[in-house]
């Protein structure tokens, strides 16, 4: 039981007016350090909810957390206080999703934002970092860029913000919600091929979450199928690609034209 992130037996529920919707029913899963796993499955098979479960980020009611574990070092983290949890976001954990306008402020320059997620440091030593962070995830000329608003610049380059924001506290993990899904394929090449570069500089931890298999071909170690908010099969991803052992897994195969060509 070595593992840096361990989801045991995760249930999510959305408690509704029209009834209860069982988002997750029962997923395990386990992350290394410094490997990528990614997170597959169709719309709705809980692959959102349960990314979102690890930072307690869904929105509470209607969700409620009726079993599992999750576990950080040993801690769980769905039971910890909300003052230590925040200390994990971003510290040891950090999230980004496939629509960066969503947690940008569209009111506030990037540069801003970004010193504003700076731990622990001067106003001084939060504004002498964000250069470095914007150059790190690729954005030529930060200095320019650091005083843009969001809508300033391309979807591209919004998604490298939001790298840059979520790696300034070196996490461990870095959890991305489908986070090429809304770039066009040039762009999508460009940010998994960033996310790789850090994660080997870094030695962090990718959760990839994504319904697109030839994505997870190029840069996950490990998969993990999810349907109805269950785990259908895990492993790695030669052994699943070749010889998937679930008919399910067979058909999202089958449904993905970049792998057939490879
Ligand atoms: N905030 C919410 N309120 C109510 N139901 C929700 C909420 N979030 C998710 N659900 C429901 O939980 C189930 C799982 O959704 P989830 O977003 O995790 O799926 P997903 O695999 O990430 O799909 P997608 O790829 O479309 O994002 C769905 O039935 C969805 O309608």
């Amino acid at each position: 039981m070595s593992a840096l992130l361990e989801i045991e037996d995760l249930r999510v529920e959305f408690r509704l007016n029209t009834g209860t919707v069982t988002a997750v029913d029962g997923v395990s899963l386990h992350v290394e350090a410094g490997e990528t796993l990614a997170v597959v499955g169709e719309s709705g098979s809980g692959k959102t909810a349960t990314a979102l479960s690890v930072l307690r980020l869904n929105p509470v009611p209607p969700c409620v957390y009726p079993g599992g574990r999750i576990l950080l070092d040993g801690r769980d983290l769905l039971r910890m206080s909300e003052k230590d949890l925040r200390r994990v976001r971003g510290d040891d954990i950090a999230m980004i999703f496939q629509d960066p306008m969503t947690s940008l402020n569209p009111l506030k320059r990037v540069g801003a934002q970004i010193a504003e997620v700076v731990r622990g440091a001067s106003r001084a030593e939060a504004r002498a970092a964000v250069i470095p962070a914007l150059r790190e995830a690729g954005i030529n000329d930060a200095e320019r860029r650091a005083g843009y608003y969001p809508h300033q610049l391309s979807g591209g380059l919004r998604q490298r913000v939001m790298i840059a924001m979520a790696l300034v506290g070196r996490p461990q993990v870095l959890i991305a919600d489908e986070p090429t899904t809304a770039l066009d394929v040039t762009v999508q090449a460009q940010i998994l091929n960033l996310l790789a570069e850090l994660r080997q500089r870094h030695g962090m931890a990718v959760v990839l979450i994504t319904h697109d298999l030839g994505v997870v071909a190029e840069v996950a170690d490990r998969v993990v199928v999810v349907r109805h908010g269950q785990v259908v099969e895990s492993g790695d991803v030669l052994s699943v690609f070749e010889q998937p052992a679930k008919d399910y897994t067979r058909e999202l195969l089958r449904a993905t034209p970049r792998l057939e060509r490879a």
